[in-house]
């Protein structure tokens, strides 16, 4: 474990100050006209909590993401950069309103960034 990691984890405020982002952030996204469609049908109670363990795994080297690979879980899906990032500006009203600070936001949103084309990489080829 990096010391650096670690601290991130914790100015997230640990385990449970991620899932109270992530439950945020979800009511966020749900509420998104743009972004609802993609979840219909969606166990959010699992979706929240595997999301959760994911930001968690990426800011912390003691946790591991035990789900679904981020390419095949969103693949033909038609997520496309735009969505991506509507996604992340909600992540980040939600990391605000659970006052973290901005610093620790911009590290956040820097780790989920690698993650853009995993997350979009089928809506290159459809739109
Ligand atoms: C940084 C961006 C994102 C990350 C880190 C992320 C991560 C995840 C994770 C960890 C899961 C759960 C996998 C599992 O159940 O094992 C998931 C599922 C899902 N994601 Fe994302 N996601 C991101 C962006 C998006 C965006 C932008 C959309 C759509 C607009 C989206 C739509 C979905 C849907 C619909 C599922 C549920 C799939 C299912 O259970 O059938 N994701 N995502």
């Amino acid at each position: 474990m990096s010391q650096s990691e670690s601290d991130l984890l914790d100015q997230l405020g640990g385990m449970d100050g991620v899932r109270r982002v992530v439950d945020e952030m979800y009511v966020r996204v749900l509420a998104d006209p743009e972004l609802t469609h993609f979840f219909d049908g969606v166990p959010i109670e699992k979706l929240a909590r595997m999301q959760t363990e994911f930001i968690a795994s990426i800011t912390s080297g003691d946790i591991q993401y035990t789900g679904a690979d981020l390419t095949k879980v969103h693949a033909g899906r038609g997520i496309t950069g735009v969505h991506f990032s509507k996604f992340c500006g909600h992540l980040t009203d939600a990391l605000e309103a659970n006052n973290v600070s901005s610093h620790a936001i911009d590290q956040v949103l820097g780790k989920l960034a690698m993650y853009s084309d995993k997350v979009t990489g089928s809506s290159n080829v459809d739109g």
